[in-house]
């Protein structure tokens, strides 16, 4: 403890060791931002900080004090090293961080890996696809002119909606999709800019029974057709309160789960049609294969049609999306693109490189775009996000740096927010400085798990 006459900087090294001796993480930090000289200063018998908390089992001060470029290998009067300290007052996982050769184990900082009943927006897997029909062209033939099944619809991408809150039990929707049905579409299906794919069939809790009408198994199957042409004054009879959800985002948003799962699928698979409708080999003439989930280049010598080619498949953009946590266990980085609406942060994120591992992504693109290197990384869930055909890939990520230096091509600004500032945007208590992006984006999802997985700190 600090004690009447000690020089200032004495007193400071003593209130720096008393605090890492008593587990005040936050006040560790705090003071070795303001003088880095602190992590190696030794007190009395030659004990550093590092020694005193390895001591009395602190593993978060250790941590941070490891991040920090302490110095491990210091021994005190008696020759201990923080290691031997640990070991002999039985902190088995002090003991492993320090000796661990990396210096930095922040595994702990990482919550629990059960990721069960987590569901994203646009994840609702509502259609059973049922790939093994996509290649029965008498079976889907027969659904598609089947009285019982629907077709939704797209413009240009753009989904055929009408207004009229919804209210399920677990999302509340502003918008539903048109449901419509063969005798609406089988003109617009054959006109030359249409597109029509096969999506699924709805899934049953139990097996249908053989509808009298002649529709064999009684499953109802799904369809979706993108146009070019606007289809709206045909359709005014059929469906007068309908139209085209245009600009999409954010009202794309407030479809119901189950109808978002379906949109996701559905856009997905249209943009590829619309964006590669000739052949990615040989710039040749292509068909639609597979209730459109293949499209086949007419030329018959084509390198395309010798064994299989991912180009004759719709595609799917991998993108790491990050939670950055402080080595601390107190802080997350977040960051704003300039487009973003003022005042909203958002977890960093990019598309995954050729030959990258998701890990190796992770740490890329944090490291491009803040300047902050990352150590242990952690899978949580997915989402799909449709715009066009992104798979979203949330981690939970440790840093094992804290200086931001953003890639203002990229970002625009780059901060540590501490649980606090982040919990007060949930709350909306103490009038937030920020906000975050709405409940159905992955990134206030993998924000929200951080804060509700620490909600006992
Ligand atoms: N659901 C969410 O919560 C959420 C949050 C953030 C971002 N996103 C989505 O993630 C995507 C990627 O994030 P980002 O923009 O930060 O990535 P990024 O940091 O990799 O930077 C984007 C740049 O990467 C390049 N790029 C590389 N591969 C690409 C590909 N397959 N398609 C398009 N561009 C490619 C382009 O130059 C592009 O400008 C965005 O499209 C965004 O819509 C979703
Ligand atoms: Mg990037
Ligand atoms: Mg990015
Ligand atoms: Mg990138
Ligand atoms: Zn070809």
């Amino acid at each position: 403890m600090a004690s009447v006459g000690m020089s200032p900087k004495d007193e400071m090294v003593a209130r720096f060791l008393d605090a890492a001796a008593r587990g005040e993480v936050a006040k560790v930090s705090a003071m070795v931002a303001q003088s880095s000289s602190l992590v190696d200063a030794s007190g009395e018998n030659g004990w550093t900080a590092l020694m005193l908390a390895a001591r009395n089992g602190h593993a978060d001060v250790v941590n941070t004090l490891l991040s920090n470029g302490c110095d491990k290998s210091l021994a005190n009067q008696s020759g201990q090293t923080s290691y031997d300290i640990a070991r002999f007052w039985g902190h088995k996982h002090i003991a492993g961080l320090l000796a661990n050769s990396k210096g930095v184990d922040s595994h702990h900082l990482l919550p629990g890996s059960s990721t069960e009943g987590h569901e994203n927006y646009f994840s609702r897997e509502f259609l059973d696809r049922m790939s093994e029909k996509r290649t029965d062209g008498q079976w889907l033939q027969a659904k598609q002119s089947s009285p019982a099944s629907v077709f939704i619809l797209f413009l240009n991408l753009n989904p055929l909606v009408t207004s009229g809150a919804e209210e399920t039990s677990e999302s509340k929707a502003d918008f539903r999709l048109c449901r419509l049905r063969w005798g609406s579409v089988e003109e617009l299906a054959t006109r030359p800019g249409t597109t029509l794919i096969f999506l699924g069939v709805e899934k049953q809790a139990t097996p249908p029974s053989p509808s009298p009408a002649g529709d064999e198994d009684g499953l109802t199957a799904w369809f979706a057709l993108n146009t070019d042409s606007d289809p709206t004054e045909d359709l005014r009879l059929s469906n007068p309160n309908g139209f085209f959800l245009k600009p999409f985002v954010p009202r794309l948003l407030q479809l119901s789960s189950d109808e978002a799962g379906v949109v996701a699928q559905a856009r997905s698979v249209l943009a590829w049609h619309d964006r590669y409708s000739f052949c990615p080999t040989c710039g040749g003439r292509t068909k639609v294969d597979e209730g459109g989930y293949k499209r086949t280049c007419l030329k018959e010598d084509c390198r395309s049609r010798q064994g299989i080619h991912n180009t004759c498949y719709p595609r799917v953009d991998p993108v790491v999306i990050m939670l950055v946590i402080h080595p601390d266990g107190n802080q997350c980085l977040l960051g704003r693109k300039k487009a973003f609406p003022a005042g909203m942060f958002s977890c960093l994120a990019g598309f995954i490189e050729p030959g990258e591992a998701v890990e190796d992504a992770v740490r890329r693109e944090v490291e491009e775009e803040s300047g902050v290197k990352v150590g242990p990384v952690q899978y949580l869930s997915s989402q799909p996000w449709p715009m066009p055909s992104s798979l979203m890939i949330g981690c939970l990520a440790v840093a094992v740096s804290t200086h931001i230096k953003v890639d203002e091509n990229e970002i625009e600004e780059a901060r540590w927010f501490t649980r606090q500032q982040v919990i007060d945007v949930f709350t909306k208590n103490n009038q937030p400085t920020f906000t975050i992006p709405p409940r159905q984006a992955i990134a206030h999802q993998l924000i929200k798990h951080w804060i509700g997985v620490h909600a006992n700190l």
